[in-house]
């Protein structure tokens, strides 16, 4: 048999052609493969996969604020489109009906698409990736504490967490508010699940001695931001990387979590917390196991921190940019504190009061969506709505883009909070969601959201250090720098 070697200059050069040749032909089958995708006979959705299989479109997509990539792809192919994103096909849609329907049909026929990362660190007995029946069950549990008439009782303690917050700015003349919102949301997270201002845990200090932080909430908060900072990580187990922390930190907090469940559930200390209401017996009698209160401990800290500090910072920034909406917030605000006697705090009554603070909060959701790009569902099986197909194991990305589109919202791109004074119309403005997986935490979002207003409006003015200052639209949309203000306290009454 006679040996071919590549140092003939014929073969050299038809090799040399081949692989091009090979390359044109594999992607030309990759994308062929993707747009014949049909259900029942229906195609997918029209759209571009790009030319390599895993990358896709993702660089395109993630170069862009998620609201350019979605009208460029809506321009050409129509509101409802295919792309191939973060490793998966994937359906976008800004489509009322379309969402709605997978809203209705999620724990039926859909489940939620989340990261593999995310998965590790929230960990597998997470609410996120309980399937239907224990997914019901935890959220039955979960729905007396998170109710307004239990969080009515703690809004006292958040009152107080802002006002120590709020108070530690006196000294500073400039602050970071993304940074200090981050802080405050997570000090109400770790009271709101296990007492920490009022309950003791001497165990604690020898636990987490080598952790940074002046006090057990701040060690923890440190914790909980490097296991955080792993969540959209690379899957890299090694030691140095953002995982590798991520993972080591989650395991820390379990260490300690695993006590403080240990004594409540002895009977030792009792307190009327979060965690005290996840070890009560579900409606069929059984007891959550100590891996899935920790995995949904640290599903609450995950789920309550990036959505709630964003709307702040967010707001922070729309209210500075509108001086007709400061005011009409600072004479709300400043009337609440003008009508309580001197060092009472916060009432669920005074929050009520907060309407134009509550339109501004709604119109920032509206305009920027906290969760992120889109997040997904996805299905096992081969699934039809109306015209649309979804094929098995493709995700369909719920972006809320028509929080955007101006036959819901006139001048969609302006900022105009008395335009709630309209209730929207129904489905229309979804920023927690719909259905049986809606956010349980809204109430809190929306009374820790209220009460940092309160606060900031009642006792400072501000100007931003950088008013040009960019923005930084992934995982979560947050300005460049933290956005960076000064501040200058205020007495009421004060300009
Ligand atoms: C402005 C603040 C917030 C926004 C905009 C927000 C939005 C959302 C959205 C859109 C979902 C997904 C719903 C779905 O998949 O259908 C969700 C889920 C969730 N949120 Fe929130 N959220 C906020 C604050 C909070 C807070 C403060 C907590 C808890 C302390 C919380 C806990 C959760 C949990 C546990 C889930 C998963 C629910 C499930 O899968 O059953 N969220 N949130």
């Amino acid at each position: 048999m006679m040996a071919l070697s590549l140092s003939e200059p014929g073969l050299l050069l038809s090799s040399l052609l081949g692989v091009p040749v090979l390359l044109f032909l594999f992607v030309l089958g990759y994308a062929a493969t993707f747009h014949s995708h049909r259900v029942d006979g229906t195609k997918v959705p029209p759209g571009s996969f790009w030319l390599f299989p895993w990358i896709g479109e993702t660089l395109h997509a993630l170069s862009l604020p998620p609201q350019e990539f979605f009208n460029q792809k809506t321009k050409k192919y129509g509101i409802t489109f295919s792309t191939h994103v973060m490793g998966t096909p994937t359906i976008l849609s800004s489509d009322v009906e379309l969402t709605k329907t997978v809203y209705q049909q999620t724990n039926k026929l859909f489940d939620l698409a989340l990261p593999s990362t995310t998965a590790s660190i929230l960990g597998k007995e997470s609410l996120f990736f309980m399937k239907a029946d224990i997914h019901k069950k935890v959220r039955n549990l979960i729905k007396v504490p998170f109710s307004v008439k239990e969080l009515e009782s703690f809004i006292p303690s958040i009152d107080r967490t802002c006002q120590n917050v709020t108070a530690s700015w006196k000294n500073q003349e400039q602050i970071r508010v993304y940074h200090e919102a981050k802080k405050y949301v997570l000090n109400i997270a770790w009271n709101y699940l296990i007492t920490i201002d009022t309950q003791s845990y001497p165990y604690m200090d020898k636990m987490l001695e080598d952790v940074p932080g002046a006090t057990q909430i701040e060690k923890l908060a440190h914790l909980y931001f490097t296991t955080q900072s792993g969540m959209m990580a690379l899957p890299f187990r090694i030691p140095g990387l953002k995982y590798y922390k991520a993972l080591n930190s989650r395991k820390k907090i379990q260490e300690v979590l695993k006590q403080v469940i240990a004594d409540r559930r002895s009977g030792e200390v009792e307190c009327k917390d979060f965690l005290q209401s996840l070890l009560l017996p579900m409606e069929d009698g059984s007891l959550l196991t100590d891996d899935q209160v920790m995995d949904n401990i640290f599903t609450l800290l995950g789920a309550s921190d990036v959505t709630t500090s964003t709307c702040l910072v967010w707001m922070v920034k729309n209210i500075h940019e509108n001086p007709k909406v400061y005011k009409d917030m600072k004479a709300e605000l400043d009337a609440i504190k003008k009508s309580k006697p001197e060092g009472e705090l916060l009432t669920l009554e005074d929050l009520k009061k907060m309407t134009i603070t509550t339109w501004t909060m709604n119109e920032t959701l509206r305009m920027i969506n906290v969760v992120g790009w889109f997040f997904g569902r996805t299905s096992d099986k081969d699934v039809q709505i109306k015209d649309v197909a979804i094929p098995k194991n493709w995700v369909i990305g719920l972006t809320h883009m028509f929080h955007l589109d101006e036959r819901y919202f006139p001048e969609p791109e302006k900022f105009n909070p008395y335009r709630f004074e309209k209730t929207p119309m129904p489905f229309t403005f979804t920023p927690f969601g719909q259905g049986c997986r809606t956010c349980p935490g809204k109430d809190l979002a929306r009374f820790e959201i209220l009460t940092f207003f309160y606060h900031l409006i009642t006792n400072y003015s501000w100007e931003p250090v950088e008013p040009n200052e960019g923005t930084c639209w992934h995982p979560f949309p947050h300005p460049e720098h933290l956005h960076p203000v000064k501040l200058t306290p205020r007495h009421l009454g004060d300009n």
